[in-house]
Formats: C-alpha cells, structure tokens, sequence
C-alpha cells in the first residue's frame, strides 16, 4: 500500500492532524524532567503513547533526540515503534538534502525498511535543486513510503529564497509545488509526495503561479506555537484544504506531564483538524 493510499485511510479513521514530538528542554523543564537521557526518554516515551494513539500522523523532530547522541537516537527508535503500534504514521522531520550519492545514504537509512530508523515518512529539502531529490523519490517509491518536500516554510525568513523567481520566471516555492505535482499525477486516492506550506504563509503570491492542488499531501506547520490558527489554514489553502495536514508541536506538548491533559490537548486540536476535511 503506498504511502498516500495509507494516509488516506488513516486521515479517514482519525482525521487529519499532524502531531509533533519536539523535545525542547524548556519543555524537559515544564514537565519537571531534567534536560538529559532520562529525561528525554519519559518525555518522549509518554508523548508518543498519547500522540501515536489519537493522531493520524505523528511527527518527531529528530534534533531533539540527535542532541542527545547515541543514545538520543535510540529513544527515537523506541518513539518510532510506539507510534506506529499505537496505529500512527510517522513522519520523521529531518529535512535532509545533499548531492544525490549522499542523499541515497539518507534514503537508506530512512525510507528502508530494514534500517532501525525506517518511518513512514521524512521533511526533504530541495536546496540543492529538485533533481537532487532523485534517489528519495525512487527510494520512497520502491518502499511505499512518503516525502514532504520544503516549499514554503513557516518562518519569517523563508521567503527571501522561497519567493524569488527563477530563470524560468516562476517562484521557487511555486516550481516545487510544481514539480511535485507532476509527481502526483495519476495517482489514488492521493500522491505519496507531499509538500511543507506553513499555515503562517501570507496568501499574498499567487501572482508567482502557486498552486496548492498538488494531487498530496500538504503539511502546514506553524500552528499553534507560531501562531497560526486553524481558520488561517481554511484561509490559505482554500478548496485545498482538505489535502492540509496542520502540525502541532509546543501548543499540544506543553499540556504535559499529566497524561489526561496532554490526551485532551491533542483531542482537541485533532477536532479542530477534522472540521478542515468537511
Ligand atoms: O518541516 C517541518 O516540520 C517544519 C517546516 C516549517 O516550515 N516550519 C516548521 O515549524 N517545521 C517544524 O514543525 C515544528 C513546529 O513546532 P511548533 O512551532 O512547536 O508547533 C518544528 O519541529 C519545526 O521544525
């Protein structure tokens, strides 16, 4: 089943929330847990229970756990496999992108069942070109798994880059909401090959040819801790909204330590989330 085929259904049964595990220490410290291994393993261990039992898609981001070494990396394994028990997508934010023989080795190592860190899905940036994305496509492609490449993030520096205009005369950000369309098409229900269009972008381009029906997933963070809302995503994306998955991260985990609380805070963003599919 690909990876568009199993978010289908999984937005079908929980909706269409996307749920970050971001292991800040200020959140390590507002848990009452301390910023080391110990800590980052009770933090994660319970968010993933939670998040992977209520969201869709539940999203690690992976220097959280990198900066606490080897064995950062070894409670991301765990978190991986409690989501993905718990009946979650994981998608892994790792934004990786290099020259395509490196970017092979990424794939590999996320997008390969048999690596220990496989997920369902990985954030690729495409800086170096679209092209250079190559050996992720295919690789996802052979496993069944899923990509979501940066076009236009939700930080207020992204559009220095993301809205200049290339030798083509097209926005950048809009020639990779192009190019992954094209990788979409034809497929069904849904392309594997999703998109990041933060819920914090200003609709103000369509001048530049941006064009959010991409036949796939869009993943639109900034809700929340950056101030999003979810009304701003039925603003942005419009008729494409229903193809949005709005992530979370702070605004769900600082509800945290108390598991009753935590389950209620991404309850009720999840509910939010699902009124954006009707
Ligand atoms: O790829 C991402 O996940 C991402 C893209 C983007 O444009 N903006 C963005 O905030 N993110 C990630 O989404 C999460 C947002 O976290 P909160 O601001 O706490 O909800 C962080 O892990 C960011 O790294």
């Amino acid at each position: 089943m690909t990876f568009g085929q199993r978010l289908h259904d999984v937005i079908g049964a929980r909706g269409p929330l996307c749920a970050g595990i971001d292991p800040h220490p200020s959140l390590l410290t507002q848990w009452g847990l301390d910023d080391t291994i110990d800590g980052l393993r009770r933090f994660a261990g319970l968010a993933a229970e939670v998040l992977g039992a209520e969201a869709g898609i539940v999203k690690p981001q992976s220097a959280f756990f990198e900066r606490h070494g080897s064995a950062g990396i070894a409670v991301l394994e765990e978190v991986i496999a409690t989501c993905r028990e718990a009946g979650a997508l994981v998608l892994l934010d790792v934004k990786r992108g290099d020259i395509g023989s490196t970017s092979q080795a990424y794939a590999d190592a996320y997008l390969d069942p048999r690596s220990p860190l496989a997920v369902d899905a990985i954030t690729v940036s495409p800086y170096l070109g679209f092209g250079s994305l190559e050996p992720f496509l295919t690789t996802a492609a052979a496993h069944d798994a899923g990509l979501f490449v940066l076009a236009l993030t939700s930080n207020p520096e992204g559009p220095q880059f993301q809205r200049a205009v290339t030798e083509e005369g097209a926005g950048v950000g809009a020639t990779v909401l192009r190019e992954v369309a094209a990788r979409n098409a034809d497929a069904t229900p849904l392309g594997s090959v999703g998109v990041v269009v933060g819920a914090t972008v200003q609709p103000s381009t369509q001048r530049l040819g941006e064009d959010f029906a991409i036949n796939g997933p869009i993943l639109a963070p900034g809700v929340g801790a950056q101030g999003a809302t979810f009304d701003d995503v039925r603003r942005v994306f419009g008729a494409s909204a229903r193809h949005v998955l709005p992530a979370s991260s702070r605004e769900i985990l600082q509800a945290g330590p108390d598991a009753t609380a935590l389950r209620d805070a991404v309850r009720r963003a999840a509910d939010a989330a699902g009124e954006l599919t009707r």
